[in-house]
């Protein structure tokens, strides 16, 4: 039985993700009678609950297609061992409502919880009809309905399906301020080899450029622009070691296995202070990617395959 850990309690979110993995791509699990979703209290214990081999796998929220990355996990990401590495990712459309103990639909809202995830999606709404309630941030969106139920907190911003998993009922539904906002999810687990290309694939890096030096961040993406790769993000982070140091989380459109992204990890060890690889995955849109006539593998092969004649003399070339 594979054991997957998440960010519960049970009723987010990331839930919703994990069964969605589990079922997707059950056949890529080790064989058993199916996955056990473990909630876990928050994103580094849903990773150390992985480290420490109480589970097979840990599934946490990455970024929004709203509010971008989640802060918790790239913090959680950075902070565990080398051998955590992302192999797959989720995508879930987040939809949110208004929970209340049964009964108070219609009394006045003081307190509402929530993940700030989805305090950012629903911002508009809340300022706009609960605007004296005060809002407390809670670890997860489930964490949130759960305290509604035991009466600490007056409602909760939270999925749809938490309602039932806590015994509230929705005061309000569709409440995100845009409809159709997407969350992405990845899938960690330890020790595991990159999952084989798919010809739709990210990989996942931090790097760590020198500061003070000027053209540094030029010298960074050139890496991946000369090599014909695609970013599909860039977000710069503060290192934590002092105003003004700032690592890169980059998204690259290519698979370890190809001779450009193995390329371009040699151009950024090369240049970079430090460069950490969190995974090469199939991406979840499975949307192909890119890869322009000079940066395809047979390209590369054809090329070395050149270089390596130029070391012989002419007549040998020949011969
Ligand atoms: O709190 C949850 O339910 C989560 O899974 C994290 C989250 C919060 C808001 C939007 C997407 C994911």
């Amino acid at each position: 039985m594979t054991r997957i850990a998440y960010l519960g309690p049970a009723g987010t979110f990331t839930e919703q993700a994990t069964r969605r993995w589990a079922v997707e791509r059950g056949a890529d699990l080790p064989t058993g009678t199916g996955p056990d979703a473990q909630p876990e209290p928050s994103v580094p214990a849903a990773v150390e609950a992985l480290r420490s081999g109480r589970a097979d796998a840990a599934v946490v929220p990455f970024e929004n297609s709203v509010e971008g990355s989640v802060p918790a996990t790239l913090q959680a990401l950075l902070q565990v061992g080398d051998d955590v590495r992302i192999v797959g990712e989720v995508l879930v459309e987040v939809q949110f409502s208004l929970l209340v103990r049964p009964g108070r639909a219609d009394e006045p809202v003081r307190t509402v919880a929530s993940h700030p995830h989805a305090f950012a999606q629903t911002r508009d709404w809340l300022d706009a009809r609960l605007p004296g309630a005060r809002q407390v941030p809670e670890s997860s969106t489930a964490a949130a309905a759960q305290a509604v139920a035991e009466g600490r907190y007056d409602a909760a911003v939270a999925a749809p399906g938490a309602a039932e998993a806590y015994g509230l009922t929705a005061a309000a539904r569709h409440i995100a301020d845009r409809e159709g906002a997407v969350t992405r999810f990845v899938v960690l687990r330890s020790g595991a080899a990159a999952p084989p290309a798919t010809g739709s694939d990210r990989t996942t890096l931090v790097a760590l450029i020198w500061q003070n030096r000027p053209g540094a961040l030029l010298e960074l993406l050139e890496q991946f622009a000369t090599r014909g790769i695609d970013l599909s993000r860039l977000e710069s982070r503060p290192t934590g070691e002092g105003l003004g140091e700032y690592c890169f989380w980059i998204d690259a459109d290519a698979h370890l296995s190809e001779p450009r992204m193995r390329e371009a990890l040699i151009g950024l060890r090369r240049t970079c202070r430090d460069v950490r690889f969190f995974g090469s995955y199939p991406r979840a849109d499975g949307r192909a990617s890119v890869v322009p006539a000079h940066a395809g593998a047979d390209t590369y092969a054809e090329a070395l395959r050149w270089v390596n004649t130029l070391d012989r003399g002419p007549a040998d070339a020949a011969g």
